[in-house]
């Protein structure tokens, strides 16, 4: 079998530690199936700064594009909060999903049984069943229009600009109605068509992308709305379509349904075969080096690298499957709940790592 090429970003804070359990796990499952694995790292966010004085530098770049698969942790922290915006860690992040055109963010979010009791909203809530898919658009948008800081009226201002073209809605629009028609026919748009010109923009195409899929349910939600009713009964939403901005908060939202942020994983993905795997969280410094934190979203993240990059559908469940196990053994805090032990990121990683290994052997 050939080699499977992966490029380790591990970034900040906390993404040095989740990397680091998510490789584990990745490592386990090739030599248990004998998968050749070639590992490289690259730098991204505040350390490649650190390093190199920008945050995304070319080599870093040649380094994915010359791998299968890219897995991020996490990029950002207050020691880099004052750099220009364009020396600041998160333009480092937002640069990689651009140069490597992954326009396409599956952030998936679903409630393992385990944690039926997990998230703070009602459990007869969740108990209607949480699963749900957000296709954010990643490469287009609010993160990354012109802007500035100028002056109105002797006012010093700032400004951020919105701009989406039809054909970066219809791409994003393609994928979500491809992904519910492998799911429960549904997609739900999440715009604020009542106020912006774009999402006017983004109903035009969606009502013509529409028109191919006629077997798919689509109704449109005001962002606010949709918010509320992510909430008041997450189980009527398949998949929601939306950009980047919205689809980056409504997915940190959903991750509550689940128990913890520390729970979603992400896949990117565009025209090409190479994608990148993140958790949807970020570097999360307030327990960075703690030994504390969820390294599940991550390893989730790496069942997706398994599925979707690879095609490794039986390696990607074994995964999953020791991941819902390692439920059982033990929660680390954001998962704190008295019937389970508490366990350090470390253990969880171990346990998961060991345990899919036996599911596959
Ligand atoms: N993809 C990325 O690299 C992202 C980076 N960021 C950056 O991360 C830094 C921190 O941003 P925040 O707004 O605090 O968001 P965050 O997602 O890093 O953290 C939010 C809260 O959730 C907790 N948390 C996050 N992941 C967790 C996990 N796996 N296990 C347990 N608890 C977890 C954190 O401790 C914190 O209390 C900033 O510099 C921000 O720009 C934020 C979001 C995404
Ligand atoms: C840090 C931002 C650039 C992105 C973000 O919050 C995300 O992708 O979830
Ligand atoms: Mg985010």
């Amino acid at each position: 079998m050939n080699p499977i090429k992966i490029c380790v970003l591990a970034g900040d804070g906390v993404g040095p530690e989740i990397t680091a359990e998510a490789l584990k796990t990745l490592q386990s499952v090739c030599r248990t199936r004998s998968i050749p694995l070639d590992l490289t790292e690259g730098l991204i966010g505040g350390c490649a700064i650190d390093a190199e004085g920008i945050p995304l530098s070319p080599a870093t770049v040649e380094k994915c594009r010359m791998s299968g698969a890219v897995l991020l942790g996490a990029v950002g922290g207050p020691q880099w909060d004052c750099q220009p915006a364009n020396l600041r860690p998160e333009a480092g992040l937002l640069a990689i999903r651009n140069k490597l055109g992954l326009f396409a963010n599956l952030r998936p979010a679903r409630v393992f049984p385990a944690l039926q009791n997990a998230s703070p909203l009602k459990n007869e809530i969740i108990a209607r069943g949480v699963d749900l898919l957000v296709v954010r658009e990643l490469t287009g948008g609010i993160y990354f229009g012109e802007k500035g800081q100028t002056e109105v009226d002797g006012n010093p201002s700032a400004y951020d600009k919105m701009l989406y073209s039809e054909y970066e809605v219809e791409r994003i629009a393609k994928v979500a109605f491809e992904a519910a028609q492998k799911r429960r026919g549904k997609v739900t748009c999440v715009d604020k068509a009542n106020v912006l010109e774009t999402s006017r923009l983004w109903r035009r195409v969606v009502d013509r992308v529409r028109e191919r899929y006629p077997e798919v349910e689509l109704n449109y939600l005001y962002v606010d709305n949709a918010a509320m009713q992510l909430l008041r009964d997450p189980s009527q939403f398949d998949v929601l379509l939306t950009e980047n901005m919205f689809g980056d908060i409504l997915s940190d939202e959903s991750a509550m349904l689940a128990g913890s942020i520390g729970m979603l994983p992400s896949a990117s993905t565009g025209h090409g075969t190479l994608g990148l795997y993140e958790p949807i969280h970020g570097s999360a410094p307030d327990i960075a080096g703690k030994g504390i934190v969820n390294p599940l979203a991550t390893i989730l993240s790496v069942a997706m690298m398994l599925r979707y990059s690879f095609s490794l559908e039986e390696e990607a469940c074994a995964v999953e499957q020791a991941v819902e196990e390692s439920l059982a053994f033990g929660r680390t805090p954001d998962l704190a709940d008295p019937a389970y032990p508490a366990k350090s990121t470390q253990e969880i990683g171990d346990f998961v790592a060991a345990r899919a290994a036996e599911i596959l052997a």
